[in-house]
């Protein structure tokens, strides 16, 4: 079992960021960003990893609500829907590593669409999001998978939420079946719930766990990185 996940050191931030920008856009990955030190007060210096990381699918599936659930632990039922994009960070520890993920939030509005390849490109991991309460929304998922092969990074991380799963009473998507899914394309599987703050956490610390450590792969001029693990069970049911 990995260790719980620790407040964030120095805290989550979020800025309006537009594509291009130097810290988080296009181009810039775990790979390229290379490693820091960073000293926690009474500890040995960590590793300080830099993880980009996309969230993608259909409007309205809860792709914000989960970013602010996991960034700043609260929940707006009146959020309004992604104009673009939005950048958030949160930094957290995960072994020996502190692992700061600079998380690009798309807009799933059809009209944002064609500027989805700016966050993707460079992920060290993609959330495709969708609504366990809307079939079409598992639709939309299995086309950003199949563009994410296509045209995304190569040994990208792929993780797969099922949201809403508070709504139980009008799901239309059935758990086994969006599991089998996702088993089939070696990604990562979770029902989350942005509402009642189900999984939220434990869907990054896998992300966390499936990237390999930088002791192991250290960054190496660009090159890609391979996967060591197995997809695993998520660490909390749903509902
Ligand atoms: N019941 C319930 N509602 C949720 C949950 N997550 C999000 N919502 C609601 O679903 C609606 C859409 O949420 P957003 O987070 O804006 O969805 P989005 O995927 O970011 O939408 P776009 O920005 O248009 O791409 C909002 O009314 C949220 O309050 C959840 O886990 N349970």
């Amino acid at each position: 079992m990995p260790p719980p996940l620790r407040a964030p050191r120095p805290g989550p931030s979020r800025a309006a960021a537009a594509p291009g920008d130097a810290r988080a856009g296009p181009g810039l990955s775990l790979l390229n960003l290379g490693r820091r030190r960073a000293r926690a007060p009474g500890s040995r210096a960590m590793a300080l990893r830099e993880l980009k990381v996309c969230l993608l699918g259909d409007t309205g599936v809860g792709k914000s609500s989960i970013v602010w659930r996991f960034v700043e632990d609260s929940f707006d039922p009146n959020i309004n829907p992604t104009i673009g994009a939005s950048f958030m960070t949160k930094t957290v520890q995960y072994q020996n590593e502190l692992h700061k993920f600079l998380i690009w939030d798309t807009a799933g509005q059809e009209r944002f669409r064609a500027l989805a390849p700016m966050y993707y490109r460079g992920s060290a991991a993609a959330i495709i999001v969708y609504d366990i309460t809307k079939e079409e929304t598992f639709s939309t998922l299995k086309n950003w998978v199949k563009e994410l092969r296509q045209h995304g990074p190569p040994n990208i991380v792929v993780a797969i939420a099922g949201n809403k799963c508070d709504l139980i009473d009008v799901r239309e998507v059935m758990e086994r079946d969006a599991k089998d899914y996702a088993d089939s394309i070696h990604a990562i599987f979770v029902e989350t719930s942005a509402k009642n703050a189900i999984n939220i956490n434990e869907l990054f610390i896998e992300i966390s766990r499936r990237i390999p450590s930088a002791d192991a792969n250290p960054p190496s001029g660009g090159k890609g990185f391979k996967l060591r693990r197995q997809p695993s069970e998520p660490q909390r049911s749903c509902c």
